[in-house]
């Protein structure tokens, strides 16, 4: 037991307004962990994500993946990009999250960052396919990293540190209030694997 595992407590709530955050800490054993983070790094099937920024047609250096319950045509960023079927262990995972978390989910984006110069820049995840308000559901592997909010008009900072086997949750206003990023840390030299559950509905459903 960690000198402050007793300090985490899922119902605080992180954001001191528009919105709610709550970090769950470890949920999964180093072990179990580290199972999870070998079997997405080589059994998923990553791809460099792209962007239209300012009309041009960017690479990033993460890589990512989308599952979810159907084939689902997902745009993120401007770019389309179709869900593949669950594997067993999104599945397991995606249940697991849903008792903890209280809700449920239809859909998994997930991040691979190689090393800690990988991050990703200031954005909030309010695609309109994405249901209006829904939670999001982190689960973090491998490296530790830290996560920033950042509120929208206040400029207000939040900054958390994101576990190897933690959940984090999104939810309420946050998408609509707050900003998030995973900074680069030259020093990281590990890989780290992110899962965001998310629901997607069709816009009209919103
Ligand atoms: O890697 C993370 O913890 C966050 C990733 C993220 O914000 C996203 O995929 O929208
Ligand atoms: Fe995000």
């Amino acid at each position: 037991m960690e000198l402050f595992d007793n300090a985490i407590n899922p119902d605080i709530n992180l954001l001191p307004k528009d919105g709610i955050v709550n970090y769950y800490g470890k949920i999964f054993s180093t072990t179990e962990a580290d199972n999870y983070k070998n079997i997405f790094l080589y059994h998923i099937e990553w791809k460099n994500d792209t962007a239209v920024i300012f009309g041009k047609l960017i690479t990033t250096k993460r890589k990512v993946a989308w599952y979810g319950d159907q084939k689902f045509e997902y745009r993120y960023s401007n770019v389309a990009r179709q869900a593949l079927p669950w594997t067993d262990e999104l599945l397991q995972l995606k249940n697991i999250i849903e008792e903890k978390t209280g809700e449920t989910y239809n859909s998994c984006l997930m991040n691979l960052y190689h090393n800690g110069e990988e991050g990703v820049g200031w954005h909030s995840d309010g695609e309109p396919d994405l249901k209006e308000d829904g939670a999001i559901a982190s689960l973090s592997f491998g490296a530790e990293r830290k996560f920033v909010f950042k509120h929208k008009l206040s400029k207000e900072m939040v900054p958390i540190l994101l576990e190897h086997g933690s959940l984090l949750v999104m939810k309420s206003a946050t998408q609509r209030y707050w900003l998030h990023r995973l900074p680069p840390v030259k020093t990281i030299k590990d890989a780290r694997v992110n899962l965001t559950f998310r629901t997607i509905v069709r816009e009209s459903e919103n």
